[in-house]
């Protein structure tokens, strides 16, 4: 199968950086955002300055308001938000184009994944998740990445993973749909808490403790919900753990170090235009380690501080008191 026009739902920082990498090759892109002005500046002056200051875009990037305008598109990037992937794929009609999910998070209310929230939107459409260790404004100037591309049709995902390479861009293969979402939409909470300590001045012990035993956490529940270890242990999930628990560039990091400072939750998500996927994940996933009956100790804190409801010392005094056991 060849893909040569890509479409791309979502006009934010990644699905713009992942617009300029499909049209990297020279094939025409067209994308999708719901902001007006991001279609104009797209169009107009080959910018994004919303969501992706400072970053001449290709021009072989066309954007548009109608999702219809996708219909044509050979394969599409899914790259709403995850609360929004519903909503938005409901609202389109694209045919039986693959589709290529993008988003890290779990849906509230259903706990689905997104593999399996389009699933049931589009029951005929091929899927496919690209998850990684990538800042947007990384990718979008060229740097170079890599990045896990899952699909268990594995003549498609070489078919996608073609398309998408480029000198800067690696995608690996491969068929691990569930392991490729689990480690994207964990990773967001723990560096909310990897924030916290930096924010609250904790240390780079405490850091690297927090990201070996969310790594744990990660793992214990990837495994319970049928993902492979090495899945978890490859770019998408340990690579981006790495990645987005090391910096203020990741906007749950730098959530996180709000509340280290002492904000309050409420007021860090308040008015925001950019998302931290890991707020709204992390009561989810909270939900859904107790079905697993999975303990994930980081998350709750996570969420505990999130909801106001105890203080960044009185949760590190918790999970350090906890009852000593075997490191696996
Ligand atoms: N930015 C990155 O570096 C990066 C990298 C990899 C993956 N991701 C993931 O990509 C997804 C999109 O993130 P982003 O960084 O492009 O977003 P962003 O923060 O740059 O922009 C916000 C996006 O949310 C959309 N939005 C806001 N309100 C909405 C609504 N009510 N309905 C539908 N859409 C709405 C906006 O149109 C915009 O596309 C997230 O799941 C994120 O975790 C981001
Ligand atoms: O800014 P964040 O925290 O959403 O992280 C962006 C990407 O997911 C990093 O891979």
């Amino acid at each position: 199968m060849t893909i040569e026009t890509i479409g791309v739902i979502g006009g934010g920082a990644w699905g713009t950086a992942l617009a300029q990498a499909a049209a990297a090759g020279g094939d025409p892109v067209v994308l999708w955002a719901r902001e007006g002005d991001v279609v104009r500046a797209i169009n107009d002056q080959s910018a994004n300055p919303l969501f992706l200051p400072n970053i001449p875009l290709s021009r072989k990037i066309r954007a548009t308001s109608q999702l219809d305008d996708l219909a044509d598109c050979d394969a599409i990037l899914v790259v709403a938000p995850a609360q929004h992937v519903r909503e938005i794929l409901g609202s389109a009609s694209i045919g039986f184009a693959p589709l290529i999910l993008c988003a890290k998070g779990i849906e509230a209310g259903s706990k689905k994944l997104m593999s399996e929230v389009a699933a049931e939107v589009y029951p005929g459409s091929p899927i496919a998740v690209l998850s990684g260790p990538t800042f947007a404004h990384e990718v979008a100037a060229g740097l170079p990445a890599a990045v896990t591309l899952a699909c268990e049709d594995q003549v498609l995902g070489q078919s996608i993973a073609a398309r998408l390479a480029s000198p800067a861009f690696r995608p690996y293969l491969s068929k691990d749909v569930i392991g490729a979402e689990i480690g994207g939409a964990v990773k967001n909470v723990l560096a909310i808490a990897c924030g916290v300590v930096e924010g609250k001045r904790l240390g780079q012990n405490a850091r690297a403790a927090l990201i070996s035993r969310g790594f744990a956490e990660m793992t214990r529940f990837g495994l319970a919900r049928g993902a492979e270890a090495e899945t978890l242990a490859g770019l998408s999930g340990l690579g981006d753990l790495v990645l987005t628990c090391s910096s203020t560039s990741s906007r749950n990091f730098s959530l996180g170090k709000g509340l280290g400072e002492g904000k309050s939750g409420a007021e860090l998500l308040a008015d925001r235009t950019t998302v931290a996927e890991g707020a709204h994940t992390a009561p989810v996933l909270r939900e859904a380690a107790h079905d697993a009956g999975v303990e994930m100790p980081i998350t709750e804190a996570v969420c505990a501080l999130l909801e106001g409801k105890n203080s960044v010392e009185a949760t590190v005094e918790a999970l350090m008191a906890r009852p000593l056991k075997n490191e696996r």
